[in-house]
């Protein structure tokens, strides 16, 4: 072993899943936890882990460039958001009366708000002012512990503007600390100019926008609001099959609302995985896990749109031995939050998950519904060296004691990128 460029040592408890592969069913409630334990780390990677006095033994001899102690706090890998909609123009807080008086999601969508409102502010912003907004939302997920996001496109609606959302993507993630792994979304709803011509919107999606993504190399992902009154099973699969064709990875949001039959398509596909699901049926899920689809679970938008009813994460977890995933879903309208804490949360209260099982859901299983299992997600010798240190003293205190964040630090890629609650970005680069 060469030289180590940091030592991070006074860990009081170090909580990750094991291994690189997603944690199904039962596994999701074992985690490895270490007390006393130390992470040395060269490159940005982890070169070893374990109790100090053990880590101390094998660094015998080998030079210690910087040394941090974490003072007894808990450590876990970096948290990872596997779907937000973080590029976009303005808010829609006024839409918030119409919500609360009972108007429902899609019918704000029907009469041109909702998602479409959303799209009129992102074609009016230019790049430099959904970069310098979503640059915002980053430092927000970067306090509260979360080290890599998933970004989709899907408020431009024209090739011009889903390519504007998309670039601005890859800016942020050649910037910002946080990386950014971006999905493109398209088929997100149809725009007004394409009302009542959803087919016409469709031979768009496929014949001029996913060529241009694949020339430009803008996306890893593709994904479809597969739902009633949006993009029928029929017009989704066709848009996933052609974007996989240009070498671009099916993701679905599905039976969100109604169970239209999305988790299916997901299965059926081979999807990497498949979100929302709150009314997927049994069949659905059954095919889910038949072909490895990764639930990705989306606490914080039933919650923000007042439903009673939540996705059946007991059933995934317990029958069908799925591997699940949480996120924000951060977006302007369902879910305007950054706080992956407040998800935690809300998948205690609502989805009845334990500590483990979210830990799980917020590092492995959410690295594989990005395909990055063997990078992050997980605390392993040769892995990226992604870890949030907290101001708590075991797991179970995070979704337990709410509302505030407990993030102390986060390190990333070996680096120091909070400390103390504080950002150690520089701003300027962002020209803020
Ligand atoms: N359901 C569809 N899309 C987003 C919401 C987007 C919006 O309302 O702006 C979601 O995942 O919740
Ligand atoms: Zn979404």
């Amino acid at each position: 072993m060469e030289r180590i460029d940091l030592l991070m040592i006074g860990i009081g408890q170090l909580v990750t899943p094991p291994g690189n592969v997603p944690r199904c069913g039962q596994q999701m409630k074992e985690v490895q936890v270490i007390k006393d334990a130390a992470v040395a780390i060269r490159e940005g990677r982890i070169v070893t882990f374990g109790p100090v006095e053990l880590v101390l033994e094998r660094l015998t001899d080998i030079e210690v460039a910087a040394i941090v102690d974490v003072g007894g706090r808990m450590v876990t890998p970096g948290l990872i958001d596997p779907h937000t909609h973080l590029v976009h123009g303005g808010s829609r807080e006024h839409e918030l009366a119409l919500k609360r008086s009972g108007v429902s999601y899609l019918d704000i969508l029907a009469q041109g708000g909702g998602i479409l409102s959303t799209v009129q502010s992102t074609r009016a912003a230019s790049e430099q002012e959904l970069f310098t907004k979503a640059y915002r939302s980053l430092d927000e997920m970067l306090l509260q512990g979360v080290t890599t996001i998933e970004a989709k496109s899907g408020y431009g609606l024209s090739v011009e503007d889903e390519l504007k959302q998309l670039r601005v993507a890859k800016q942020l993630n050649d910037m910002h600390t946080i990386d950014i792994v971006s999905t493109f979304m398209g088929a997100h709803a149809v725009p007004l100019a394409y009302k009542g011509r959803t087919e016409d919107y469709v031979d768009l999606v496929i014949h001029e926008m996913l060529p241009m993504v694949a020339e430009h190399g803008l996306a890893e992902f593709c994904d479809v609001f597969c739902e009633h009154g949006v993009f029928s099973v029929e017009q989704s699969r066709r848009i996933l099959l052609k974007g996989r064709e240009y070498g671009l990875i099916p993701k679905l949001h599905a039976d969100e609302i109604q169970p239209l039959g999305g988790a299916e398509l997901a299965g059926e596909i081979g999807a990497i995985s498949a979100e929302h699901l709150l009314a997927a049926t049994d069949k659905g899920l059954a095919a889910m896990a038949e072909h490895g689809v990764i639930p990705v679970l989306l606490p914080g938008t039933s919650f923000n749109l007042g439903l009673d009813r939540h996705a059946r994460a007991r059933d995934m977890i317990d029958i069908h031995e799925l591997p699940v995933a949480l996120s924000t879903d951060y977006n302007p309208g369902s879910c305007p939050t950054e706080s992956i804490q407040l998800i935690m949360m809300l998948a205690s209260l609502n989805l009845k998950m334990t500590p483990e099982e979210i830990l799980t859901a917020c590092t492995i299983n959410a690295a594989n519904a990005l395909g990055r299992g063997h990078e992050i997600g997980s605390i392993e010798i040769g892995k990226r060296a992604d870890l949030t240190i907290y101001d708590a003293p075991n797991l179970a205190y995070l979704p337990y004691h709410f509302g505030v964040n407990h993030t102390f630090g986060v390190i990333k890629n070996g680096k120091v990128g909070v400390w103390n609650r504080k950002l150690m970005t520089n701003r300027e680069e962002a020209g803020q």
